[in-house]
């Protein structure tokens, strides 16, 4: 399916019936869905068969980080699942992301495999206690060039970072951003973040929004400000 937006609805629920129940006020044409940790956790590729049934592109967002030949078997597993996207850490090193590159390019799996560079929920502070001492983006800048020259289609990097990388790793590069915050919605636990206009016009490729339209009181009202927002 042509999906006509650069919306991802983070189904971020702790059930499949729940996930299930937003899904189904959703169009598949209008915007693609995540499912991650939590979801896929309780529910398994159960929530995956249901999403494809349903018709929608779905970004798998699991995060792996692992050895090079544990990752890519378990890369390759979601691409045999029919996922759109798939993620991993790129703080896994090179020779991590270029085994899921050729593993999915072995089994002609067309899946867009992406790198997480620095979680958007990191401050500058707290990614300099985990040892790291660049900024936050300067370090996103040298894991999307490490991404990019692995072979990988793009990035999750925060919207404050997606300029720099379109200039660095071009326009086709993927960056899709989460920690996105219209202005009528809470930071909750996110650092790095900004509004959906402001991420599209820096580069943004893809905007991951999870609780400002699933925990509003009426969600499609608040999918519809951005929706217009973005228009
Ligand atoms: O890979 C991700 O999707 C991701 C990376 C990142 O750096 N930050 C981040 O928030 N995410 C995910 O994006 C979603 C953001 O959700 P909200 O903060 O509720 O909009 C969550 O499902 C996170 O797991």
């Amino acid at each position: 399916m042509a999906v006509n937006s650069p919306l991802i609805i983070a189904l971020d629920y702790p059930s499949l019936d729940a996930a299930l129940c937003m899904a189904d006020q959703l169009d598949p044409a209008q915007c693609r869905v995540k499912v991650g940790k939590e979801l896929f956790t309780r529910s398994g590729p159960a929530v995956l068969e249901a999403l494809h049934g349903r018709g929608f592109e779905v970004f798998l967002d699991l995060k792996f980080h692992d050895i090079p030949n544990t990752l890519a078997g378990a890369v390759q597993a979601a691409a045999e699942q029919g996922v759109w996207m798939v993620n991993v850490h790129a703080s896994g090193g090179r020779r991590m992301m270029e085994a899921a590159v050729e593993r999915l390019q072995s089994h002609r799996l067309s899946t867009h495999l992406i790198a997480v560079t620095v979680l958007t929920s990191l401050s500058a502070e707290e990614l300099h206690e985990t040892g790291v001492s660049a900024s936050p983006g300067e370090q996103v800048e040298h894991l999307a060039r490490l991404a990019r020259q692995s072979g990988l289609h793009g990035v999750v990097c925060s919207a404050q970072e997606s300029a720099a990388i379109r200039q660095s790793c071009g326009d086709d590069f993927l960056k899709v951003t989460p920690g996105i915050r219209p202005a009528f919605a809470t930071v909750d636990d996110q650092q790095r973040i900004m509004t959906p206009a402001a991420a599209m016009q820096a580069g943004s490729t893809h905007l991951v929004v999870g609780r400002p339209v699933t925990q509003a009181e009426d969600p499609m009202a608040a999918l519809a400000a951005i929706v217009a927002e973005l228009s």
